[in-house]
């Protein structure tokens, strides 16, 4: 219980401090962000690759999306479902987005449905803070939780956070999953295992 509310003030804290964040940190975050994840060699050999389209204050990455598609992987995003849970299509393109709920911008392709994303090859997360055991705070809907608890052993699994949001603990709860590695713009990759 405890832990709950610690949560509750670290996301409070992430978020208060990214509102400080003028837009060309967003691009600045997002392009150093692009340049580790398109020279990455699982990124490279990847054929199939699940990402989602920054919104609010996260370090951009539509560029990412738009550079990845253009080398021809093909990009699973998501679709957020009533109880949270994510359904996944295919980007096919800058014009492929519509905004769903909340607003976020959602690719207008048919759905292949929450089991999709077990094909990809590398699955990219947001989130608001991570641990160096990988352990990730996001938004609070449990949407990430249950597509990490989908993804196979030998994927990368890969946060994308501010430097400063690699914090000494993320409080976890049992339904809490990690994810196998982080980036800042910083230090590039972090690899958790
Ligand atoms: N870019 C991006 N896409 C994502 C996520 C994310 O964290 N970032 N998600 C990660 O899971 C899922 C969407 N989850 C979301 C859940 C709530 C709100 C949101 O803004 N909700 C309220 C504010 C808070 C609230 O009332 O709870 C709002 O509409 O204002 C946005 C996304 C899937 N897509
Ligand atoms: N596998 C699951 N199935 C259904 N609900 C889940 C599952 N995992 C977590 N949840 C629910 O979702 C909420 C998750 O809260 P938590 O604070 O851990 O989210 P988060 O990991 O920070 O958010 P997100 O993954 O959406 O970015 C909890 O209320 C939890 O009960």
């Amino acid at each position: 219980m405890q832990d709950i509310g610690f949560k509750q003030k670290l996301r409070t804290r992430v978020i208060r401090d990214r509102a400080g964040l003028h837009e060309k940190d967003r691009a600045s975050a997002g392009r150093a962000i692009r340049e580790t994840l398109l020279t990455l060699p699982e990124l490279e050999m990847a054929s199939s690759i699940a990402a989602y389209v920054s919104i609010d204050t996260e370090p951009d990455t539509r560029a990412l999306i738009f550079g990845l598609w253009k080398r021809g992987a093909y990009v699973l995003l998501p679709r957020l479902l009533p109880d949270n849970d994510l359904d996944w299509a295919t980007y096919e393109g800058p014009d492929s987005l519509a905004p769903g709920r909340h607003g976020l911008p959602e690719p207008t392709s048919p759905g292949r449905g929450p089991g999709a994303v077990k094909a990809a090859d590398v699955v990219i997360v947001p989130a608001l803070a991570i641990d160096r055991t990988g352990m990730r705070l996001g938004r609070g809907g449990g949407s990430y939780d249950r597509v990490l608890d989908r993804v196979g052993p030998g994927i990368l699994t890969v946060g994308l956070v501010y430097d400063g949001e690699l914090v000494e603990e993320v409080p976890a709860e049992p339904h809490d999953r990690r994810v196998r590695a982080a980036i800042t713009p910083s230090e590039g990759l972090i690899r958790f295992d």
